[in-house]
């Protein structure tokens, strides 16, 4: 079944079209890696998802519902967790404060943390009276996660997840992105930079270059070719 669908998208800050004719389908249970050099969009389809640009025309809809004209916050609690580029971590709140966030947008009113986020990013456990400030920023992406799925997602859309961040902390993340999606049976949007990753995690990739998407298909047609044309520097 499709849970993310867009047709005809665009999206725009000010007047600036900066998505343009986007269409894509999704479906449930997948990763989705969205690949394309740096300025193409793709930080801005992910904000077009959540509804955090200043304008957007065409078709959205999630588990069959039109969700363009809704709110962030509803489009939240209607369950797409959203993990924005720099992670964006509350730096005076502790670690459980942040996480205990994240539940504000569950609709069942449980603010309880799940155990198994702490048995997927241990470390936040250890530190759940410091403040987000104070952690790596490979701890703080882990935190960033920890709070956009105790809202308890339906999909969870990252954006460059691993940018920046030291290469042990990286594998866990990655490791956590999978176990995610085939042991929790979260869909995955994921804003990537790391093909060899895209390739062996994602079921299905589109490439943007200038606000479209150029190339879309299965992990098998993310070929050399569709690299070097698109995606090399
Ligand atoms: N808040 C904003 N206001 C106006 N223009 C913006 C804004 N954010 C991004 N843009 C422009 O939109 C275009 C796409 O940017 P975007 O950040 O979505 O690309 P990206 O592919 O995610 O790049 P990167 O890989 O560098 O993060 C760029 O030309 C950028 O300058």
């Amino acid at each position: 079944m499709s849970i993310l669908q867009a047709t005809n998208l665009y999206s725009y800050y000010g007047k600036s079209p900066v998505i343009q004719d986007v269409s894509f389908n999704m479906e449930e249970g997948e990763i989705v890696s969205v690949l394309g050099r740096n300025g193409v969009g793709k930080t801005t389809l992910l904000k077009t998802i959540m509804g955090l640009t200043d304008n957007a025309t065409g078709g959205l809809m999630f588990n069959g519902q039109d969700i363009l004209n809704k709110r962030t916050s509803e489009r939240a609690k209607l369950g797409i967790g959203y993990i924005p580029q720099g992670r964006e971590v509350i730096p005076r709140f502790t670690v459980r404060e942040n996480i205990v966030m994240g539940t504000y947008a569950r609709t069942d009113g449980n603010r309880n943390i799940p155990e198994y986020l702490f048995e997927m990013f241990p470390i936040l456990r250890d530190f759940l009276n410091r403040r987000g400030g104070d952690l790596s920023g490979g701890q703080q992406q882990q935190l960033a996660i920890a709070r956009a799925l105790a809202m308890d997602p339906e999909i969870l859309i990252l954006d460059e997840p691993t940018e920046g961040i030291q290469p042990n902390v990286v594998k866990e993340i990655e490791e956590a992105i999978v176990h995610l999606n085939r042991d929790r049976g979260i869909s995955i949007i994921i804003v990537e930079q790391n093909i060899p990753f895209a390739r062996k995690a994602s079921d299905r990739f589109v490439v943007m270059d200038k606000g479209k998407i150029v190339v879309t298909g299965m992990k098998e047609e993310l070929t050399d070719d569709v690299v070097e044309r698109h995606l090399t520097f």
